[in-house]
């Protein structure tokens, strides 16, 4: 990671790297910024000079009287503070807003980049790799919510323009009017104390960033307690008091730290402001005692609201500390993630172009081994597995033998880290990723629920047929979901989202449908292998039992692998296959694997047996009841 505020150097890389943030805002909104800092630092000086000499000509004029020109001259300085002090007033809103303006476009831009890189990634290694997930979390939170993002440090690095324009004027004042060294040993103090500052703020900055991972388990509480989905489950379970208890703890994990860096930014720099500010302004102001009677009223006047200006210049600058401290950590997350993203992508090798053909014979698993990035356990080691063109091949397997994990590295979600995949003795590299996926229709497990037409979340397997009005609602009826549609409020245009307006909810099973008529609608539109993960497991009895035959006979002539627990589902799948440790333990068509009496019949006669009565089965669950 890189470690921005360290040393000189770093901060004058954190910088530039603001600087070049700048254009992304047009070169003309720059400029208009950068002049009206410039005369916002003006002003305050312009007003304190024309007060003092308002103040010094005041006995003058009083002797010459009204029609005096030094009355006259009295009447134009005010004039000119006035004019200085309603300007202010004037262009302040006005900085702001350009201020505002400058942050949108440039932070819409980083987010843009932000987005880009996260869906460029073809495989999932980047979004399941900690490090890049910590990365974008950083980055969305701060550039999405505009609080301390990159825009915010763009501006206030603009911002800090108008204070040290307003501190280079006093300085000169003091300068001109009294002393050289007087103004250089002001100025010293004040840059002193800004450092002391600004190295609170970054120490503040870094420790923050430090408890990146507390701030994830924060957003994550929150989203449970708010969420609809853990709703339901925090009710029945009672669980309110221990979130809200774990919320609290995390908190306070997150918080304290903060808190103690705070007070030590705030409380030092303030003592140490007091005793070196009050020494410098205790020896001016002596100095100033010891030769007023050399100097003129005007001078000094001016030499005491200078002063007095300068050392406010010591202050903490809000529109431009914190924002410039803070503001391109998430610039850097940004950054690093797209790193994360590219590193994941030479691990995939080089992009050839090859196009995809007709699958003609099969794909082949050839001695594939796999592990999870940053995992050490092999999840594959040496599979060998064959996939015919055509038919039906099921895998079965007990939780986490690897199913779900062979259909990603199918997808191109992931690569194998040995062996290879092949489609006719052609590995699958060889072929444009989104050309490979095209060709495949996949239904997870964890299928997405689009809050969004039902069309749409028809017609989103072929993204580029959504148009397709009547295939959609081909498949929608070929999957048993005429009915259900039909009685919807809007049809096919009904929303699936509760809580949209006329959104409606659909139950497990219905959902499950949509997705089958999803994978069906792929298949319409070019894609050749469909896969299931799990497809039954939200459908009732009868729908189960009809669903092979149902599924046959509409993703006729397609390649299909279908993965469940269910052994009702797999049974007439042309072949099964056993994947156990990492590897293939067994395969051939269910009557056969029975024959054999291996894992497969010893999984499928357990599973059997909860659905025949028995007499053990039967007076098992007549003593459960009694
Ligand atoms: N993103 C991931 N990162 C690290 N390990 C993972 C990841 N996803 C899955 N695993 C691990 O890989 C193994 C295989 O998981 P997979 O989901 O492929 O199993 P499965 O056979 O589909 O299981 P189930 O029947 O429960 O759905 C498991 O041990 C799991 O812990």
């Amino acid at each position: 990671m890189r470690n921005r505020g360290g040393t000189a150097r770093e901060q004058f890389a954190a910088r530039r790297d603001i600087v070049r943030l700048l254009p992304r805002a047009g070169r003309r909104l720059v400029a208009g910024l950068v002049a009206v800092n410039l005369v916002l630092g003006c002003l305050p000086v312009v007003f304190t000079v024309a007060t003092a000499m308002v103040l010094g000509r005041v006995p003058a004029a009083v002797d010459a009287g009204l029609d005096s020109g030094a009355w006259d001259s009295l009447v134009t300085l005010f004039g000119v503070a006035a004019g200085a002090f309603v300007a202010r007033q004037l262009i302040s809103p006005a900085e702001r807003a350009m201020a505002e303006l400058m942050t949108r476009r440039i932070d819409g831009q980083v987010y843009d980049e932000l987005m880009a890189a996260s869906l460029r990634s073809p495989g999932l290694g980047p979004l399941e790799d900690q490090q890049a997930l910590d990365a974008l979390r950083t980055a969305a939170r701060e550039v999405e919510f505009g609080v301390q993002s990159p825009g915010r440090a763009a501006t206030g690095l603009l911002a800090l323009i108008a204070r040290y324009t307003e501190l280079t004027g006093s300085a000169i004042a003091v300068g001109v009017v009294f002393s050289w060294p007087a103004a250089v040993a002001l100025v010293a103090t004040v840059m002193l104390f800004r450092h002391g500052q600004r190295g609170g703020l970054r120490r503040y900055a870094k420790t923050r960033s430090l408890l990146a991972a507390d701030q994830r388990e924060i957003d994550y509480l929150r989203e449970l307690a708010g969420g609809a989905a853990a709703g339901k489950e925090i009710r029945v379970f009672g669980l309110a008091g221990w979130l809200r208890q774990r919320l609290r703890d995390t908190h306070l994990r997150f918080l304290e730290p903060l808190w103690a860096e705070r007070r030590r930014i705030y409380l030092w720099p303030f003592v140490w402001f007091s005793v070196a500010g009050l020494t410098v302004t205790g020896v001016v102001f002596a100095v100033v005692g010891a030769t007023a009677h050399e100097m003129t009223l005007t001078g000094f006047v001016l030499t005491a609201t200078a002063t007095l200006s300068l050392l406010r210049l010591a202050e903490h600058y809000p529109e431009a500390d914190l924002p410039t401290a803070i503001g391109m950590r998430a610039y850097d997350s940004v950054r690093r993630f797209a790193e994360h993203v590219d590193a994941h992508e030479e691990d995939s090798g080089p992009v050839r172009r090859q196009t995809v053909p007709e699958p003609v014979a099969a794909i082949r698993f050839e001695q594939v081994g796999f592990r999870y990035p940053g995992h050490q356990r092999m999840i594959f080691d040496g599979l060998d597995l064959t996939i015919l063109v055509g038919r039906c091949t099921a895998i079965v397997g007990v939780n986490g033998a690897g199913k779900t994990t062979l259909v990603k590295l199918l997808a191109r979600l992931y690569e194998p880290t040995a062996g290879r995949i092949t489609l006719d003795g052609v590995d699958i590299r060889a072929f444009p990723v989104e050309e490979w996926r095209a060709r495949l229709s996949v239904i997870f497990q964890d299928f997405v629920r689009y809050e969004s037409s039902v069309a749409d979340n028809v017609g989103l397997g072929a993204v580029g047929f959504l148009d397709d009005r009547a295939g959609i609602r081909e498949v929608v009826d070929s999957v048993g979901l005429a009915e259900v549609v039909d009685r919807l409020p809007r049809g096919l245009d009904t929303r699936l989202a509760r809580h949209l307006t006329d959104g409606t909810e659909l139950s497990g099973g219905q959902w499950q449908r949509v997705a089958l008529a999803r994978a069906l609608f792929a298949l319409r539109h070019g894609s050749r292998v469909v896969v299931l993960d799990e497809p039954t497991a939200s459908l009732d009895v009868r729908a189960e039992t009809g669903f092979f035959e149902e599924f046959a006979g509409l993703a006729e002539g397609a390649t299909t692998l279908l993965i469940s627990h269910r052994f009702s589902t797999v049974r007439h799948a042309d072949l099964i296959v056993v994947l156990e440790h990492g590897r293939v333990t067994e395969q051939g068509g269910h009557e056969d694997l029975l024959a054999r009496d291996g894992r497969y019949a010893e999984l499928f006669r357990l599973q059997a047996d909860r659905f025949v009565d028995t007499p053990d089965t039967v007076r098992a669950v007549e003593g459960a009841v009694r």
